[in-house]
């Protein structure tokens, strides 16, 4: 296997196409529906999750096995069945047509693979061991949880705020660059994560006069 190319996917309204219904699979889903990806989930079994998510209009439900057609119009595909040969066969199918694919069950056979994730609003941390033990992914992303936690969502939110403001208010680029500088190394994150916000408030104010 090559080295894996990191990348950030807005798959959002895109066609995104699950073969297999079992925990695999439903895991794969769960993560596409948060990212407000347009899911079509291909396979006769599915699990109770995923039937419920079919009722309440979530994902499309086809109940069969896969068929070649159903790559038509799709951009990426997950083959999550439990057969290596349907893998395989799915597989095979997507190298054709240059369509991604991620094979559950051999990464070698997959075009990509999907890492464990830590989400603190916009900050997304992704981890990937090129499939060596997906539990090790797990067990780092459960560190990095405990090392970055809910006041990131909150520092980004404010970061991206201002800014907006300084790329609009300030034409220098050094002088930007030392604002938002002053920014990241200032101690507005342990500021958030004790909802010191007055200090906050006074942190910015004083690195936005700099
Ligand atoms: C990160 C995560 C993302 C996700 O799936 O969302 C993910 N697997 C997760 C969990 C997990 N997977 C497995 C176990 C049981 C323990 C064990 O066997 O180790 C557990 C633990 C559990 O279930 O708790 C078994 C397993 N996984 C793969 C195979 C097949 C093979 O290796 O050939 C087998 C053997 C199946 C068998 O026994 O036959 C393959 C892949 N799994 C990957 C991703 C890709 C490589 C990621 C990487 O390492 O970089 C890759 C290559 C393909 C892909 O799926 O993209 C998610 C953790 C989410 C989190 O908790 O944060
Ligand atoms: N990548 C990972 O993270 C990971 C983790 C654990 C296990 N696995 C592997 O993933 C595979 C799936 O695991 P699972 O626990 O979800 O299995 P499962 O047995 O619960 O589900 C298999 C699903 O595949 C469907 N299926 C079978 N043939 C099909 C076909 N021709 N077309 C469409 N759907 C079809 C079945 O209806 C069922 O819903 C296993 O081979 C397992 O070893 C991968």
């Amino acid at each position: 296997m090559s080295n894996l190319y990191p990348i950030f996917l807005d798959l959002g309204n895109k066609p995104c196409l699950v073969i297999g219904g079992g925990l695999v699979a439903e895991r794969k889903l769960e993560a596409l529906l948060a990212c407000q990806a347009n899911v079509i989930l291909v396979s006769p079994r599915v699990t109770p999750h995923i039937k419920d998510w079919s009722e309440q209009g979530k994902l499309m439900l086809v109940r069969r096995n896969y068929q070649r057609k159903d790559l038509q119009g799709v951009c990426l595909v997950f083959a999550a069945t439990d057969s290596q040969e349907v893998n395989n066969q799915i597989s095979k199918d997507c190298v054709e047509l240059n369509l991604p694919v991620n094979v559950v069950n051999d990464p070698d056979k997959g075009t990509f693979q999907v890492p464990s994730v830590v989400r603190r609003g916009k900050l997304t941390i992704a981890v990937s061991t090129g499939g060596s033990s997906p539990l090790l992914a797990a067990k780092i992303r459960r560190q990095l949880e405990v090392q970055y936690g809910q006041e990131y969502a909150e520092f980004i939110e404010l970061l991206s705020d201002v800014r907006r403001q300084v790329l609009s208010n300030v034409d220098d680029i050094a002088q930007r660059k030392a604002i938002f500088n002053d920014l990241v190394e200032s101690d507005i994150l342990e500021l958030l994560k004790m909802k010191k916000y007055d200090q906050v408030k006074e942190r910015l104010e004083k690195c936005l006069l700099r």
